[in-house]
């Protein structure tokens, strides 16, 4: 099993932020995290990154049962891609390198680069349609260049497990159009990490994602496969207000306020 999250609870000052969280992740399921500001989306995957611990219950992922597992190779498995990762990042170094030290998730370049981990680097790039940034130092490029680079960064440690906090922060329709299909892409290769994908917007989930977790007041609203859980009935109760989703052809939604 890819996550295996058994009634996990997390307190800080006398308030319960995640409430009685139990969610299971198996291979070949990817999913979208939905809900509203506050609702504990970042708090329950720091808790899969292991960056923070349950009060009661239990956490398992890739097979790892946390507390047994050294912490800092267990996340080399997980890419996370966040807008607070780009913060983190330095501004004057060339987006390949980028990439590159997502191979020793770290932030600047200490080890070896073997000619090998350049191809890697260049091929993923391409992927993300970014081999013309090659050259370019990050704090040159726009918001959603950047967003490509540190998804290639993510893949360059070919991860297990891919976290994408939403991820369309800031970029325009095409922009966020474009990045979107690249997701789908990633999703569709050989050997495709399991995707998490964080949004407030249905309009961003492709056909990719095909399990969908509600999540309100750090509780577990409903979860299941997408299709079920991202339609007029169950979206109206969630949001607690008549909302009118639509699925297009292509599988992607649109959703208005009734
Ligand atoms: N370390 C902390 N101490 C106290 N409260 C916290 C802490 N971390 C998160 N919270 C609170 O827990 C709630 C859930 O926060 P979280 O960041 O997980 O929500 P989210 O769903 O990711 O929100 P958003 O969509 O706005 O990013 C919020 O009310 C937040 O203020």
């Amino acid at each position: 099993m890819i996550i295996d999250i058994q009634h996990a609870s997390w307190r800080r000052d006398q308030t319960t932020i995640i409430n009685d969280i139990s969610w299971q992740v198996q291979p070949g399921e990817h999913w979208c995290l939905l809900g509203l500001n506050g609702s504990g989306k970042t708090t329950l995957l720091n808790m899969v990154n292991g960056y923070i611990w349950p009060t009661t219950g239990s956490i398992n992922v890739l097979d790892e049962q946390f507390g047994a597992v050294d912490l800092r190779e267990h996340r080399k498995k997980i890419g996370w891609v966040s807008t607070s990762m780009q913060q983190r990042l330095h501004g004057h170094e060339k987006a390949e390198n980028i990439v590159l030290s997502g191979k020793f998730a770290s932030i600047g370049i200490y080890n070896q680069i073997e000619e090998q981990d350049h191809a890697q680097a260049l091929s993923i790039m391409k992927q993300l349609d970014a081999e013309r940034l090659v050259g370019r130092t990050y704090d040159t490029l726009s918001q959603g260049e950047r967003q490509r680079i540190l998804i290639a960064r993510a893949l360059m440690a070919s991860p297990e497990l891919l976290i994408l906090d939403e991820p369309c922060t800031g970029l325009d329709i095409f922009s966020r159009d474009q990045l979107l299909h690249r997701i789908q892409s990633i999703a569709m290769q050989d050997h495709a990490p399991t995707l998490l994908y964080v949004t407030h917007h249905i309009e961003e989930i492709m056909p990719c994602f095909n399990k969908t977790l509600l999540i309100r007041d750090g509780a577990v609203f409903a979860s299941g496969d997408t299709t079920a859980m991202v339609e007029s009935k169950q979206l109206s109760s969630f949001f607690n207000t008549p909302v009118d989703v639509r699925s297009e052809t292509g599988q992607r939604y649109s959703i208005r306020l009734v």
